[in-house]
């Protein structure tokens, strides 16, 4: 009946292609209520581009802080790097406070929405060196750094197991490329069993003395905004990571995504930013930015979900050759 009526025939299968449009993906977790895409079909195609090359192809590379470790668990903050070493364990009581202090003046900085990033930049070197020249007064006991992450409320994403496991299993270099403590931040994986070998850093490391005392800070500061410059000059040094040129970029803020600037020969990059607060004020930046927006979602369920995607042509071939030998 309907195909003797055109003008009922004709907006019906206008609705149908919206539909499919809609919900065409073979990756469901990406039709999740906290995901937001400016271009779903570039991010489509770009992810089946990806498939096609496989694993072999692919490298991440990854911001730790807000990104693997989550924002929030109960309602309270999980603590940064930074943050798990204000602790009474490694420094005293003043410089827990004015820790504390340097937190509340210069983190809204750096979310804020209406600072361009040349405008943050000064204030971010200020924020870092402040708490780098107080940890080093502090004389820091290398020592007494895993205790400290024992003792914090460090916790990395729900999933997280998945994501490092499924990396480490198809031997896809994993570059985590932090503004943290690196010191820290590879405490933080051992003690969660998932420091494997395709794990790779680059950060702020700490230089103890002879003691084991913390007495300064190892090769160029990295804050939040000059990834751009640390990306071109560690990553050429990273033999794993050449004739890889796929990349899935994962951060939290915007200087993140210049991470992957250090790539040779880049085919797809593929960026997922979580924007963890100030939701409002700036999804529109993000959505400008990011491929994928995920909207205050505390679980690695997406790239866990884009990563069994892109790697399961190549299981596929895998289990073929199993099979016939
Ligand atoms: N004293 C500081 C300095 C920075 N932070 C936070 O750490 C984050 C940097 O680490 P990434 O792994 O995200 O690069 C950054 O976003 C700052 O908010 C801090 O907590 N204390």
């Amino acid at each position: 009946m309907i195909y003797q009526f055109p003008w009922i025939h004709t907006p019906v299968r206008t609705a149908l292609a919206i539909w499919n449009q809609l919900t065409k993906t073979d990756i469901l977790e990406l039709t999740k209520g906290s995901v937001m895409m400016r271009e779903r079909s570039r991010v489509e195609d770009t992810i089946h581009s990806m498939q096609k090359a496989g694993a072999r192809s692919l490298q991440v590379i990854s911001d730790f802080d807000m990104t693997l470790t989550r924002f929030a668990y109960q309602g309270k903050r999980v603590p940064t790097t930074h943050n798990i070493l204000n602790n009474r364990l490694l420094i005293n009581e003043d410089s827990t406070k004015k820790m504390k202090e340097l937190l509340n003046r210069y983190y809204p900085i750096e979310i804020d929405a209406n600072l361009s990033p040349e405008e943050k930049l000064p204030y971010m070197v200020e924020w870092w060196t402040k708490v780098h020249e107080l940890l080093i007064q502090q004389r820091i006991r290398k020592d007494m750094l895993a205790h400290a992450v024992r003792e914090s409320s460090a916790m990395l994403r729900e999933g997280y197991r998945v994501f490092f496991d499924c990396l480490a299993e198809q031997r896809v270099p994993l570059l985590i490329f932090s503004a943290g403590v690196g010191d820290v931040l590879e405490e933080v994986i051992r003690q969660n069993d998932v420091f494997h070998p395709n794990v790779h850093i680059i950060s702020n490391y700490m230089d103890f003395d002879h003691a084991g005392i913390l007495q300064a800070f190892k090769g160029q500061l990295i804050h939040s905004y000059n990834k751009r410059e640390g990306a071109l000059s560690h990553a050429t040094a990273l033999r794993e990571l050449h004739g890889r040129p796929n990349v899935l970029l994962l951060g939290d803020s915007l200087g993140d995504l210049s991470m992957a600037d250090g790539v040779s020969e880049a085919q797809n990059i593929l960026t997922v930013g979580f924007l963890n607060d100030q939701v409002e004020d700036r999804k529109e930046s993000y959505m400008n930015s990011f491929d994928i927006v995920l909207v205050k979602d505390e679980t690695m369920d997406v790239p866990n979900a884009i990563l069994r995607y892109i790697i399961s042509e190549t299981r596929k071939v895998h289990r073929k050759k199993v099979d016939t030998t």
